[in-house]
């Protein structure tokens, strides 16, 4: 086993808090998802515990849709984009035809949620909508449709935000100390 002392980071938002934001989250997606063939897609890797926790608020409000994973990359170990996105890994199943949720941690230059909407409506989707957990200050307003946390402009990890590779696992949305 190994154990790694967690640093001091300041606490933005606690687990409860989050549990709190991702049901309101998916109250404000019922009503654009209803009646409508959809598939999530969750960008790997920061995404994927808020789109585990998305996707069964969801499915307590009697919406159920696919789930599908596109794996993309642009900052690696640093806390800067590298401005440009790469694919690592595609999604598996055809979104022709189908609505196309992206689900991403966070929103800061809009860069990779930029380039997953084009990925995706290339492959045919019917249409694209994007859900965040998290939006930085900096990014531009438009082309979110729901986000879940007004962030402020810090360094997040947490809640599969990580730094460097590492803190992806804690519960609680951090930001690093100034
Ligand atoms: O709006 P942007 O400036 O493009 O930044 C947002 C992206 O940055 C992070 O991805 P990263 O490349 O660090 O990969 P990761 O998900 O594996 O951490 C995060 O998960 C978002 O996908
Ligand atoms: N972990 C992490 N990844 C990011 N990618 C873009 N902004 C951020 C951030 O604040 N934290």
């Amino acid at each position: 086993m190994s154990t790694t002392e967690i640093p001091n980071f300041d606490v933005l938002l606690t687990k409860e808090e989050i549990d709190a934001r991702i049901k309101q989250t998916a109250e404000t997606l019922v009503p654009m998802l209803e009646g409508k063939s959809w598939t999530a897609i969750v960008i790997l890797l920061g995404a994927a515990p808020f789109a585990s926790d998305l996707l069964r608020a969801l499915a307590d409000r009697g919406i159920d849709v696919g789930f599908d994973a596109l794996w993309l990359e642009s900052y690696r170990d640093a806390r800067e984009s590298s401005g440009r996105v790469v694919v690592r890994a595609d999604i598996q199943r055809s979104i022709a035809g189908r609505g196309a949720l992206i689900l991403d941690d966070v929103f800061d230059s809009g860069r990779t949620l930029e380039f997953a909407r084009t990925h995706l409506m290339a492959k045919g989707a019917r249409e694209v909508r994007t859900c965040v957990f998290a939006r930085k200050p900096e990014a531009a307003p438009t082309g979110l449709d729901a986000w879940a946390y007004d962030a402020p402009p810090r360094y997040l990890v947490g809640y599969g935000m990580d730094d460097a590779g590492h803190w992806r696992g804690l519960s609680y949305l951090g930001a690093v100390p100034e």
